[in-house]
C-alpha cells in the first residue's frame, strides 16, 4: 500500500516563500512537466475528490465523521467546473470516462447536487500534475481548481482546505505560477528516495 508519510504544509521554512514565482507558461501538459522536470504521465495521478465533514459524537469516546463526498465536472470548452455530489464509491466507479479518462457525471445527469449550490466545500484533494516546496500546483493548464477556489471564496463557507497527495515524480524544484495560482495548503508525498 503507499503511503505519504511527508509534509509539505504552511508553515514555510525560510526557502519556501513565494520569492521563487515566475510567470505562467502556455505549455502543454507534456511541456510543463518536462519544463519543470516533474513527471506524470497519467498512470500515477492522485485521484481528486472533495468533500463536506459532519461530526456525529455517537459516545464522548467515538467520534465519527461522516463526509459527503464530490467529483469534478469541467466542460472541456471553458475553465468551468462543477463539484457534484456522489453516493457512494460504487457511483464513482461507475461515472462514465472522458476523453482525459477522468470519471465523472454525463452531462445530461443534472441529479446531482453542486457542493456550491449547497453547504460549500470543507476540503479538496488537488489532482495535478506536480508539486513544488512552496506548495504551488503544475495544472493541466485550463485554470479550472483556481477559478474553482476563486468561487468557492464568495461562498459562506470559504475556501476549502487543499490537500494534494504527491507521488516522488511529481515533486518539482520549482513550478511555474502567476498572480492567479492558489498554493496548496498541504501537499502530503511518499518517500523521495
Ligand atoms: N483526476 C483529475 N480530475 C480533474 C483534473 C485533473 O487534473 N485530474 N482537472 C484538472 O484541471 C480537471 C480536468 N482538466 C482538464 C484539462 C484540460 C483538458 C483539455 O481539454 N485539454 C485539451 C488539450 C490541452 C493540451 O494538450 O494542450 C484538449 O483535450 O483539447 C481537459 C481536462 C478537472 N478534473
Ligand atoms: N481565477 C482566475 N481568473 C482568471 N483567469 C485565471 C484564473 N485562474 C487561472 N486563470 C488563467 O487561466 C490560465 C490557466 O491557468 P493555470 O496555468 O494556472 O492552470 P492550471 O492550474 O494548471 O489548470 P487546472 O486547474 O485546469 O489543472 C492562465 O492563463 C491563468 O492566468
Amino acid at each position: 500500500m503507499m503511503t505519504f508519510q511527508h509534509s509539505w504544509g504552511q508553515q514555510r521554512g525560510k526557502n519556501e516563500d513565494e520569492n521563487g514565482r515566475i510567470a505562467s507558461s502556455k505549455a502543454s501538459p507534456e511541456e510543463r512537466s518536462k519544463a519543470t522536470g516533474c513527471h506524470s504521465d497519467g498512470r500515477r495521478e492522485t485521484t481528486a475528490v472533495s468533500g463536506r465533514f459532519t461530526e456525529v459524537v455517537q459516545s464522548p469516546q467515538v467520534h465519527v465523521l461522516s463526509a459527503d463526498c464530490c467529483v469534478s465536472e469541467y466542460e472541456s470548452t471553458s475553465s468551468h467546473m462543477d463539484m457534484l455530489k456522489v453516493n457512494s464509491l460504487q457511483d464513482i466507479e461507475t461515472l462514465p470516462l472522458t476523453s482525459w479518462n477522468i470519471r465523472q457525471p454525463a452531462k445530461e445527469d443534472d441529479s446531482r447536487e453542486e457542493a456550491l449550490a449547497s453547504g460549500g466545500l470543507d476540503l479538496i484533494l488537488m489532482p495535478g500534475l506536480g508539486f513544488d516546496r512552496a506548495r504551488n500546483r503544475l495544472g493541466r493548464g485550463k485554470g479550472f481548481y483556481d477559478n474553482y477556489l476563486e468561487r468557492c471564496k464568495k461562498h459562506p463557507k470559504g475556501k476549502p482546505y487543499t490537500i494534494a497527495l504527491a507521488f516522488k515524480e511529481q515533486l518539482c524544484e520549482k513550478v511555474p505560477v502567476d498572480n492567479h495560482d492558489v498554493p496548496i495548503d498541504e501537499v502530503l508525498y511518499e518517500d523521495e528516495k
